[in-house]
């Protein structure tokens, strides 16, 4: 397939003008799949201009919070109609900037479109409720106000979905809008503020400064007027990033790793469990936060699954996202690469049986990508590296266990608590496991990412600041709510 590749430099969204950084540096993002090809240029912009950016915010805000819900909800209509015109362009742009393949981001630019709409749909949406007043003669009743400005930090595993399920609510409710995308995909967050643009949101309700994490995200951190922020990304930076709202008394809400857990009971499908293992662990990579990377089989059935998943795991085809018939992109960027690489070596030095993968791929069709085979260690036990760290990679740790008891102890033997699943049809074991599971996300015969746009979403333990975004649940970060006394 032959692709357009436009080359354009891509400027900073501030105020409703597009403009470029007082550096006049940029910084290309590239393609993966071709270290080669550059898909944009990007601003690397300063402290100052977040801070400018913050500023026409602010006042922004004072009029967009004005507006009914149905007002705003309008502009979220238009924006949703203007990416579903663009799909193909935008879902493009995404493989090109982070390898995932197309039917995937696809996917994604859709899921987009549903979240806009979904939460175009909240405008008219109640946003209190009328208490009884101890007090015969009094109304009492609360009513929810929006934070004012919010900064968005977004990772590039997701560049259109995560953007748009932070910014739509934040949006709907009354507030203004800063976005850093990750740099990697920045051009596809340009491409999504652009349908913004197209909606005619007014000028300042929507910004977009791009450059370094160090300097962009921590100034948007560190900016008094910036009264929420939502991240999703490391653990390190997430943790980085509510320490320093905490300081200074801005809200936060962080979305950060998982080391998920599949339990495959003796009673289970074996089929379903091998199809949902290989999906949620080797779809995008693996780099997803919800995705499989620790797969505790009961001993019973143990063998017969593992041929099937390292048979099924064979026929997987590697290569560029935007060729038909490829399964799995490459790794986002060099330093993931390089990350899965060293936790595969890891995992070899503490003991583990390499069964499948472990390779980066070699060959002139690979030479110029960050591609690496998906890969099955087993002999895993719960202490080693490759068990107990997020390696945001094509890889699975096989660990085998007596029973359901033993199974669901090394299931929350990790700092994480993301998402988690079991494949069995017993009644009881899925009670169980519902109950006493330590994830935030309880799948049951199903994979273990996957994430539906109108539930709550958020892990419990290191994998979030234990917020939830998503469905309604986004209502309670990116609103105050007021008890009001009327008399
Ligand atoms: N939970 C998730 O969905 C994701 C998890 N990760 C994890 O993080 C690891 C590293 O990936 P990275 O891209 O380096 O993630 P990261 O956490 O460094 O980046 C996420 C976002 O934070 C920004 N950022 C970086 N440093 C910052 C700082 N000091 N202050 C404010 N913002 C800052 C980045 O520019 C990006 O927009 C991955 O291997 C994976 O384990 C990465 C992406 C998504
Ligand atoms: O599984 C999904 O669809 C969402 C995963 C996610 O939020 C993430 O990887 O950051």
């Amino acid at each position: 397939m032959t692709v357009e590749t436009k080359k354009e430099t891509y400027l900073n969204y501030i105020n409703g003008s597009w403009v470029g950084s007082s550096t006049g540096e940029v910084k290309p993002s590239i393609n993966p799949a071709n270290k080669d090809e550059v898909v944009g240029y990007l601003q690397m912009s300063t402290k100052e201009e977040v801070d400018k950016a913050v500023s026409v915010a602010k006042q922004a805000q004072k009029t967009w919070k004005r507006l009914s819900g149905s007002e705003r909800g309008s502009y979220l209509h238009k924006a949703a109609n203007v990416l579903e015109s663009k799909l193909e362009e935008v879902a493009k742009c995404m493989t090109l900037e982070m390898g995932k393949t197309l039917p995937e981001a696809k996917g994604e630019t859709a899921r987009g479109v549903a979240i806009l709409r979904y939460y175009a749909g909240e405008g008219m949406r109640k946003v209190g409720d009328v208490i009884p007043s101890t007090d015969s003669k009094a109304l009492m009743f609360t009513s929810r106000v929006p934070l004012g400005v919010v900064g968005v930090v977004t990772p590039w595993n997701f560049p259109v979905a995560i953007p748009i399920w932070k910014m739509a609510p934040a949006l709907i409710y009354g507030n203004t809008v800063v976005i850093k995308p990750a740099q990697e995909t920045a051009v596809t967050c340009a491409k999504v503020i652009q349908c913004f643009e197209e909606a005619g949101i007014p000028p300042g309700v929507v910004n977009m400064v791009t450059g370094s994490g160090s300097v962009i995200g921590q100034a948007l951190t560190d900016n008094p007027d910036v009264n929420g922020i939502t991240f999703t990304g490391s653990n390190e930076v997430g943790k980085s990033i509510g320490q320093g709202a905490l300081a200074r008394g801005a809200k936060y809400q962080l979305e950060m790793g998982g080391k998920n857990p599949v339990i495959v009971a003796a009673d289970a499908d074996i089929e379903l469990a091998v199809e949902s293992t290989i999906s949620g662990a080797f779809r995008s990579t693996g780099q997803k936060c919800t995705a499989t990377s620790r797969v505790i089989v009961e001993r019973a059935i143990y063998e017969t699954f593992k041929e099937k998943l390292v048979e099924k795991t064979r026929e997987i085809t590697i290569g560029d996202g935007l060729q038909e018939g490829i399964w799995m992109g490459p790794c986002a960027n060099e330093d993931q690469l390089k990350t899965v690489l060293s936790y595969i070596e890891i995992g070899k030095k503490e003991g583990a049986t390499l069964l499948a993968g472990g390779n980066r791929l070699k060959g002139e069709e690979y030479e110029n990508g960050f591609f690496v085979e998906p890969t099955i260690f087993e002999n895993v036990t719960s202490e080693m590296t490759i068990a107990q760290e997020e390696i945001f990679g094509p890889v699975i740790a096989l660990i085998q266990v007596n029973n359901l008891e033993e199974a669901l102890q090394i299931a929350n033997d990790v700092q994480f608590g993301l998402s988690a699943s079991i494949f069995t049809s017993n009644i009881q074991s899925m009670l169980s496991f519902i109950e006493d599971m330590e994830a935030g996300l309880v799948r049951i015969n199903s994979e273990s990412a996957g994430v539906e746009l109108q539930a709550p979403f958020g892990g419990m333990k290191q994998s979030s600041s234990h917020s939830r975004e998503q469905g309604e649940a986004a209502k309670d970060f990116f609103t105050s709510i007021k008890t009001v006394f009327v008399k």
